[in-house]
Formats: C-alpha cells, structure tokens, sequence
C-alpha cells in the first residue's frame, strides 16, 4: 500500500508504523566538487546506528519494510559519531548555500527584506516559533488615520481630514465607542514633511491656551492654524496627486515608493508588497499569502488610488470592515456595507458611491451577492478591483469556511460586477486551501506570492539553479500537481508523482527522471524507493516530514555519489497542525472495535472453510473506520499472537451475470459452478445477481476459481457481468473466546500507534523549530548553526532520546469548546455522534461516517484544529452525557 496522502487531504496511513529502527542511512556526503565554495566543516556520521526507543511493534508486514541502504557508510567522524548521516556545510560566512536550510512560513521575519538580502535570496532568518498559528482577528494596527464618531445617536462630527478636491466626505464610520474620537490627523504623516509633524506640536499649545482662557488670541490662532492646516493639506494632496500620475504613467519601482513614502511615511516596501502592487495594476489576478500584520493591506489601497474604478473588499466580519476603513489612509475615501447596517446608514453610503465619492467600498459577501447591489453596480459603477479579504474562507478545505464566500466565484465578478481584476488575500491556508481558492476566483497558479514563490526563489538561486536532478517532498498529492505546475510555468521542468497516478505514468516519471529528462520531480513520500540515481544533487522539503525515519530517508536520496548535495526544508506552522490532526484520522474507540470484531466473527463458522466477506465500503460507513484501520485489525487478527482468521484475496465480491448463448440450465447441468451459481442467485430483471464468497463457499472451492470459470464463459460468448463492491474476504480459523478483552487489547493497540505518530511529528517538528530558531550571534552562521542543531537532534533521536521540547503549538484548554459543542450538537440532533467524530470535525478531518464534503459545511469544522485531539474528545464526551441528560430529562 502506498503510503502518501490522499488528494482530499484526509488520509494518512493506517498502517502500522514501519520497522522502528532508524531507516538506513543515506550514503554519505563527499567533499564538494570543485564548484562549490570550500566547505569549512563537515559533520560525518559512523555506520554504527543504535536504535531509537521501539515503539508499538505492528504485526509484521513485509511490503513496509524500509528500502535498504544502497552503499555502505562511511567511517565516524570525530564529532557526533552514531550520527546516521552526515550534513556538509559550505560557508559558514554566508548565509545561504548550506547543505541543510530552513524557511520558516507564516513568520514576520522570514519575509522582511532585510532578512532576505542577508540571506541572499534564499534562507531566511526566522523569528522563534509562534504559538499562535490561525490568524486572530485584527487588533492592533496602526494609529487610526480616519476620523469615528462617539455613538450612533450623537451629531456626526465634521471629520478634518485631508481632502482631495471636489469631494467633502472622509473616512466615515459610526461606533458605538463611547467618547474616544479618531485622531484629527493620521499618525503617519508626522515625518512626511516638516511642516505635517509641526501641528501636533501646535495643536498642544493651542489645546494650553484653551485651558488657560485666553479666548480671542485663541479665535484668532484657530483660525491662522485652521488656514495652514488647509494649506498644508492642499499642498500635500497636490504632492501625492502627482506621485500618483507618475505612478499612472510608469508604474515603476521608484514611481511607486515615492508614492508609499509620501502617503503612508514608509522607505520601501515590504516583502510580497511591490510585486502584489505590480501584478494589480497590471490588470492580473493574484493570490496573496503573508502572515498576519505582513502588510496586506496596503496591496490594494495603493492600487485603490491608481485605479481609475472603485476597489470592493470583500471580508467575512463587521468588525474586520470596520478595522480596516478605520486604517485607510484619509487620501483613499471609503465606506461601508454590510447586512447588519441600518437602511439609513446604507442609504448614505449608496448615495456616496453613485456620487464617486467612495473609491475602496468594504461590503459582506452577503451584500455584495444581493441582486439590488449587483444590478447597481453593473447599470452606473465601474470596479477596477475586487479583494477577497481571508481568502481561505472561500474554501471548504479551510479552518474558517464561509458558505456565502463559496458563491464568490470568478465568473460572477466578472460578468455581474465587470470586474477588471481579483486580489485574494490570506495570512493562513494550506495549498489545499489555496488550490480551491484559486480555482475559484481564477488566479493563474503563476499569479501567487507565497511558499511556493519562496520554492520557486530557492530553486532559481545558487546551488539550486545549477542542480541537475532535485527532488521536492510534499505531504499531499494534490501539491504534487499543483507544485509541479507551478515550476513548470516558471521554466523549471517539473514532474509531480504519486500513489495515486496510474503505475505506468509513475514509472515513467522515474525512468525519465533517472535518465535526467525531467530535472525536478515533486512528490510525496511514495516516491523514492527503489530509486537508483546516485547524482540526485538535492532534496528540498515542502512541508515538514511527518517524523525523522521520514526525512533522514528523504533526504538521504541527496548525494548518493558522493557529490556535495543540498537540503532545504521549509516549515509552516499551518502544515504542522494538519498534519497532527491527521494523525488523528486512524484513530479508532473501543467500542467501535468491538462492533466491528462481532461483525467479523457473526458469520456461522460451522462450515468449514467457509468464506467471510465485508464490504469495505458499507462497513467503513457503519463503523466509521477507514479501510487502512479495518485492514490493519485483519491483519492483526490474522498474524497476531492468535491467528483468528486467514486472509483472502481481495475482490469485488457482487455479480450481476447475463446469459446470452445456451440457457442457465443447460449451462448448469454441464458446470457445477454455473449450478452453484444458480442455485445462490436471485434474479433481478433477467439478470442473475450472487455473491461470489456464496457460491464458491457452497461448492468448497476458492473464489478466484468462480471468477475464472465466469470469465471464461464470457470469453465463449456465453456471459456477461458486471462485478461491484470491492470486499475483504478471509475465512474464521478460531472464534475469540470474549470480543470484549481482544476489542479492549486491539484498541491500546491502535491508540499507541496514534500517539506514536503524533510523538513523531512533534519530534520532527520540534527539531525543525529548535534549528530555525538558532540565532545569528557568535562566528558561526545561523545557517551552520541549524544544519548543527538538526545534527544533533537527528544523533539524539536515534540514540534513544526523544527530544521534543518546544512546547507544542496546540493549546490544552479553550474558553469557548465546550460551548460550542453544545451548540453543534444542538444543531445536529439528528446525527449520532462519538465524542472522537466530534473531536474529528472540530480538527477539520473527514471520516466515513462523518466526510469533508457534508460536514465542513458547519462553521465549527476546523475551528479547534490547534486544540489538543483528545482535550476535545474529553469535552465532547462531556458534552454528549450532558445532551443525552437533557434530551432525557425533556422526555420524560
Ligand atoms: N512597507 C511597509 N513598511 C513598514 N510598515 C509597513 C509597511 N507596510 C505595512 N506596514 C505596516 O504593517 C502593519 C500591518 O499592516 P496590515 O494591517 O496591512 O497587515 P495585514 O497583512 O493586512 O495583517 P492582517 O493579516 O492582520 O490583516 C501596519 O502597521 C502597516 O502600516
């Protein structure tokens, strides 16, 4: 069985965990070949491996053996000697080149551009590791530059607000903020110019003078005051009136900080901010994604002051709205539209933007799907822009869907709004998310600043651009295809592989891989075994691997001619959290277990040698298992201590059988198994429909012999059929003697195995984490000091200490869980849940019972991903005694 992810992003193996000594070592690292910098120190590793502490030992399963190595380890090294391989640096004084590199995702520091120019474009120095991985609502921001009213209920005050000429309005919003007004003039442009940072000065002596009386010097200063400020204004609107001609004429670099500097007091944009700003107002289409705080939003104001048409933020949340129309520079007129607005407040607004005096309107996706409003805007508006403000919520796939950001299409934008252009902008979405999302608004995959734009930087970079083979691991199937895409519209000839691709294509991609036709191949963890290309010059990984077996292995395809070769692996906390609640998909519960166990054993095993059957597909279902789990129970059954029951092939187990040529009978009286056949069928329509293990159990002979017999009639023109329902077939050798003790063993069984993968993410995780966060401080680079730290951590692990301590990223309590299951359960009586599905759903992870594709239409789905699993299995089960409490208590 394959072992990488399924492209619906919910299956991780259910297979026990492989052989749990270390993987063999990967051949080691040479000295560097004469075109890479001298290498100043390598780390060397012995042959000798001790093992890591073995976890739960699975019943054997010889086609989960890790690949052998394919050359012998070289002699120890002085220094970490059972380490088992070796890290090669090149430079200790420069940042990037290093054979083992990390990229932090979702971190601030990862994206300023200083960090970069350190890094010469390729490693970045990241911040140490935030906890807090789902972006939290907005809340602190930049001083407010526009104006809020006290209540709803007082006079609007007069905003004082630069004005370009012509319209009076600013930056209007109504708050029930009880007395705290907007400051009269945006923060940042103190320092623009001298005379701007004069008035907060003269605006305290002027507020001394009002307290000390002085009342008509105070008339008269308020008026001198009042006629600089205006002058000010106008000549500070003309300033950027002309920067942003010159923008409109050339949007180029300089033209552009110009403008940033004058508006918004910056020297030079951030990273993302320049390219995003470039690919809108060259009319494309594009997918954001910078964590929070990055600087998003100034993507599309500066944009919004460009374009000639009106710029729509589309946000999920009032308060988001109102966040943001409070942040506009006062030079960008804005407003607001939302559901919950009063008709009035509405009204006003509607009436701004027929007049031209709004430029960046901020609406629902509600709104903004309301007939009345399209229809207004494609009879008398033009939109230039349309931003798609948390992104990930268009996407089912995402911790935070929103149903009404799903009818946020492309083609609607488009065709009802004549929108020009898309900005969709995210701080946190896995690829799968973001797959979705740009299929949905139709953003090229060329058009994404990101992760993978940070992949495609590395790979276009020094030693990268020069390596002939490169081999990217991701963790799902869909990135294989979405990556490799990628690359390839950017020149890089690229190949995505995996499990799921039909053999023949895989075989393919390896063999033309090998014989150096395609230069990259993405790929999961399925791809590698068996590969015997020793000049593979790198291994970049896309996602943290799911434990060190995993990456020591991965990245030990690197090298194996013993050329210097590189390592690169970019870590992101969102993945991490996926990652860890998909070890949670296997998990099972005791008395499902049990259930399935007497399933298994109900058959009447009188008959000797009979054939059992269970459909994977209804018995997935019924005990809300994936096939990998009930086949892993098989098997234990089967080689276990006490073997229960013997494995069969597995078929397709219901025939529907047409005869043509002779009748049944005839057939019948000439062939035993066409008689046993009859004799077990019912007929449906003319058609004879039986169950295969039926009819072979009934005459004693295998079911492959049924299959053959029928398939030669076909062949003589007899029949046809048609074969359903893909079963596991075994025969009972021993009934247990108490389902109850065997369900209870199987479930410690299977419960360690689930911890053991979760431990083994973690610990990965954690090494990867401790490596990041190594600091550039003494004569040795951060990057010498991760590829050390990663060393010494691999040499730990597989000498038996297990570290992991950076706290891990999920939280054990929340205020809230507890509510919101009661709520959930509430508002889905009719479902008969477990307090796993529960805990399932709340991680964002499909099951049978329980699929993605009905249950993450409830906005709970994903919600407590960064919540420890079984903090909210305990609250559910708490929960579910309290609602079957209640439910009782109101029955009777
Ligand atoms: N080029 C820049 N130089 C310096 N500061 C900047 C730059 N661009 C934006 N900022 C500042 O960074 C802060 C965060 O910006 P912003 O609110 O746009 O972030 P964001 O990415 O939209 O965050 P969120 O995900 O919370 O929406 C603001 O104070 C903003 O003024």
């Amino acid at each position: 069985m394959d072992s990488d992810s399924d492209s619906d992003g919910s299956h991780v193996s259910a297979t026990p965990p492989r052989d749990s000594f270390p993987p063999s070592p990967p051949p080691l690292l040479q000295s560097p070949p004469k075109h890479v910098p001298p290498v100043s120190r390598k780390i060397t590793s012995s042959s000798s491996r001790s093992k890591p502490k073995a976890p739960i030992q699975p019943p054997p399963n010889p086609s989960q053996e890790a690949p052998l190595p394919s050359s012998s380890p070289p002699p120890p090294s002085p220094l970490f000697t059972n380490l088992p391989f070796r890290i090669c640096e090149s430079q200790p004084a420069r940042f990037s080149s290093s054979v083992s590199s990390f990229s932090r995702l979702h971190s601030r520091a990862s994206f300023t551009s200083d960090e970069k120019l350190k890094s010469d474009g390729v490693d970045f120095v990241p911040e140490p590791p935030q906890v807090e991985v789902i972006a939290p609502p907005k809340s602190v921001r930049r001083k407010p530059p526009n104006l809020i009213t006290d209540t709803i209920t007082s006079p609007p005050v007069k905003p004082m607000v630069f004005r370009s000429s012509g319209n009076g309005e600013g930056n209007f919003v109504k708050l029930n903020l009880n007395g705290k007004r907007g400051k009269k003039f945006p923060s940042k442009y103190k320092g623009v110019s001298k005379s701007r940072s004069n008035y907060a000065f003269r605006g305290k002596r002027y507020k001394k003078k009002e307290a000390d009386g002085d009342g008509e010097s105070l008339l008269e200063e308020e008026s001198d005051l009042q006629k600089q400020v205006e002058e000010e204004a106008n000549g500070f609107i003309s300033s950027v009136e002309d920067a942003i001609l010159a923008v409109k004429t050339e949007p180029s670099d300089e033209n552009l900080t110009k403008l940033l500097n004058l508006v918004y007091g910056y020297d030079s944009f951030r990273d993302g901010q320049l390219q995003a700003i470039k690919m809108i107002l060259g009319g494309s289409s594009t997918m954001l994604v910078l964590p929070t705080g990055a600087g998003k939003s100034l993507c599309y104001q500066i944009p919004a002051m460009i374009l000639p048409g009106i710029t729509l933020v589309v946000s999920p949340l009032v308060s988001l709205m109102i966040d943001q129309l409070k942040h506009l520079p006062s030079i960008i007129k804005g407003g607001l539209l939302s559901s919950s607005q009063r008709p009035e407040e509405a009204t006003e607004t509607l009436r701004k933007l027929r007049e031209g005096i709004i430029k960046v309107l901020f609406v629902s996706p509600e709104r903004l799907l309301n007939v009345e409003f399209l229809s207004m805007f494609r009879m008398s508006l033009s939109v230039s822009l349309v931003v798609v403000d948390e992104a990930h919520c268009v996407s089912e796939w995402s911790h935070n869907f929103r149903p009404s950001y799903m009818r946020l299409k492309a083609s609607m934008l488009f065709s009802e709004l004549k929108a020009e252009c898309i900005l969709a902008m995210t701080a946190t979405a896995t690829t799968m998310t973001l797959q979705a999302v740009m299929s949905a608004l139709e953003i090229p995959s060329t058009n994404l600043i990101q992760k993978m734009k940070d992949l495609l930087i590395l790979m276009e970079s020094h030693p990268y651009k020069e390596i002939r083979s490169i081999i990217v691991y991701c963790k799902f199937q869909y990135e294989t295809d979405m990556i490799s895409k990628y690359l390839r519209d950017n020149n890089i000839n690229a190949k995505g592989y995996h499990s799921g691709l039909p053999a023949k294509d895989r075989v393919r991609i390896q063999e033309s891989f090998c014989s150096n036709k395609i230069r990259v191949v993405v790929a999961t963890v399925a791809f590698g075994m068996g590969l015997d290309k020793g000049d593979v010059g790198a291994v970049i990984h896309f996602s943290v691997p799911g434990s060190m077996e995993e990456y020591v292995q991965e990245i030990g395809r690197a090298g194996r001619d013993g050329r210097l070769s590189y390592c690169h692996l970019f870590y992101d906390n969102d993945t991490y959290l996926k990652l860890r609640s998909l070890a949670h998909s296997d998990g099972v519960d005791e008395y499902a277990v049990g259930k399935f166990l007497t399933h298994v054993f109900s058959t009447e095993t009188k008959q000797h040698e009979k054939i059992c059957s269970l459909v994977i597909e209804s018995a997935s279902q019924k005990f809300d298992m994936k096939e990998e789990v009930m086949q892993t129970i098989l098997t234990h059954l089967e080689l276990g201590e006490v073997q229960y029951l013997r494995m069969l092939p597995q078929l397709n187990i219901c025939c529907t059988l047409n005869f043509h040529k002779s009748s049944p009978n005839t057939l019948a009286a000439r062939n035993t198994i066409v008689a046993a056949i009859l004799k077990k069928s019912h007929v449906k329509q003319g058609l004879h429909v039986f169950d295969i293990p039926a009819v072979a159990s009934s005459i004693c002979v295998a079911t492959t012999d049924v299959l053959a017999e029928i398939q030669t009639l076909k062949m003589k023109g007899e029949v046809t059929y048609e074969l359903k329902d893909p079963a596991f077939c075994y025969t009972i050798l021993k009934s247990p003697r108490e389902i109850c003790s065997l369900s209870s063993h199987l479930t410690k069984w299977l419960t360690e195995i689930e911890s053991c993968k979760v431990r083994k993410l973690d610990i990965m995780s954690s090494a990867a984490v401790a490596a990041i966060s190594v600091s550039d401080t003494s004569e040795l680079s951060s990057s010498a000091k991760q590829t050390l730290s990663l060393q010494s951590r691999i040499f730990d692990y597989f000498n038996g200490d297990e570290k992991c301590d950076t706290p891990s990223k999920t939280t054990q309590n929340c205020a809230f869980l507890r509510a919101d299951i009661k709520v959930f359960l509430q508002s889905n009586r009719q479902a008969k849940f477990t307090p796993r599905a529960i805990a399932r759903i709340m991680h964002g992870v499909g099951s049978p019972a329980f699929p993605n594709s009905v249950w993450s239409k409830t906005h709970f789905w994903g919600r407590y991903m960064s919540v420890e699993f079984r903090v909210i299995m305990d609250a559910a089960q708490t929960e579910l005694f309290n609602f079957v409490d209640r439910n009782a208590a109101l029955a009777t």
